[in-house]
């Protein structure tokens, strides 16, 4: 199989372009600003708001699964570059969506949490996205025109962590380094989310492709928890000074951009089609620890 992921400097697609160099695929990753060395990994740079450009890159790499990674993940920046956004979100992968249907190439999308107004706990993959901001109008259109383009298409919604890349801290990094820092943190209790750590989320994705699973799938933890109570578990396992994690609402800080409250999605379908029970945060948070420390 040859695997084509964009986003390979990305949190997400550098961790799925070194897990496939372990599985033995052939896998080309696409970058634009950061370079990126990836053992056995063939990088490329590839600015996909350049249609040109990405069809060069079908045709001469010709992949047989592409999984469509890169994005624009700062949500504020979404707000004031509606046609970046819009370009990563909607159009590259669309037109990536198209070449997969004409050329049996399987497309995968990787969709988020947050295409809701967060009013609903534990959102099953049929509810209609109600769009708070840019970033989820965007990630929404662009699951429903993939989808259009290629009734074959897998969109997997979902949340992560994971050690983050130089230029491009995680959530977790956040968390161990402000900790590791004894500065304080102030966590939301009125956040919620269903996160797998990154190394559960490639595996389930993996699994997700070879069977050849077809539309949406919410890819995420059995459990749902609030951003405070998930900073807390994580310093508890890190042995970090807890007390300096401080409870607040999300309304207490200005953030200029509306971001839903529960970001918790159901995992329901994706337990029944794989068999098993989703990971438990605590499972997760496991894997982070052995992460950061193996
Ligand atoms: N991180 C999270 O917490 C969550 C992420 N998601 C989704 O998961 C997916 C992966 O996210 P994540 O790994 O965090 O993303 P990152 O922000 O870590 O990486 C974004 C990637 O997109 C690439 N990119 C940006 N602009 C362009 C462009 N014009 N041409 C080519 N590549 C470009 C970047 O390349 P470069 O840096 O080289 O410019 C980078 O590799 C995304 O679809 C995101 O929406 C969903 C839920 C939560
Ligand atoms: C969670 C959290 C964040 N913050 C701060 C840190 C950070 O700079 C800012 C935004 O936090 P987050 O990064 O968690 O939130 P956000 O930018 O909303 O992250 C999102 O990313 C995209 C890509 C997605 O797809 C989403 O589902 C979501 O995870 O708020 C706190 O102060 N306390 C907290 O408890």
């Amino acid at each position: 199989m040859k695997w084509l992921i964009t986003g390979a400097s990305g949190l997400l697609g550098s961790a799925l372009c070194a897990e496939l160099n372990n599985k033995h695929s052939v896998a080309i990753g696409l970058i634009n600003h950061h370079k990126i060395k990836i053992d056995k990994a063939l990088i490329k740079k590839c600015d996909i708001t350049d249609k040109n450009a990405i069809s060069h890159v079908l045709e001469s790499a010709a992949p047989t699964i592409i999984i469509h990674c890169a994005a624009l993940t700062n949500i504020d920046q979404c707000e004031t570059n509606l046609n970046l956004a819009t370009e990563l979100h909607v159009t590259a992968p669309t037109l990536m969506a198209k070449w997969a249907y004409n050329n049996s190439c399987k497309m995968v999308y990787i969709s988020t949490d947050h295409l809701w107004d967060g009013t609903q706990k534990y959102v099953p993959e049929t509810l209609q996205p109600v769009p708070l901001n840019n970033y989820a109008e965007t990630k929404s259109n662009g699951e429903q025109q993939v989808l259009a383009a290629n009734p074959k298409a897998l969109i997997a919604r979902t949340n992560f962590y994971g050690k983050g890349l130089e230029w491009r801290p995680s959530f977790s990094d956040w968390i161990i380094s402000s900790l590791q820092k004894r500065e304080d943190l102030n966590g939301y209790t009125d956040i919620h989310f269903t996160p797998l750590h990154r190394k559960q989320l490639i595996n389930l994705l993996l699994d997700l492709i070879s069977l050849d699973a077809r539309g949406i799938y919410n890819v995420v933890s059995s459990e749902r928890i609030s951003k405070y109570d998930f900073i807390k578990k994580v310093a508890t396992k890190f042995g970090l000074p807890e007390e300096k994690v401080k409870g607040i609402k999300s309304c207490e800080t200005k953030s200029q951009t509306p971001r839903p409250k529960d970001m918790s999605l159901s995992s329901q379908k994706i337990s029944t089609f794989l068999g098993r029970k989703m990971p438990s945060i605590d499972e997760g948070i496991d894997d982070l620890y052995t992460e950061m420390n193996g």
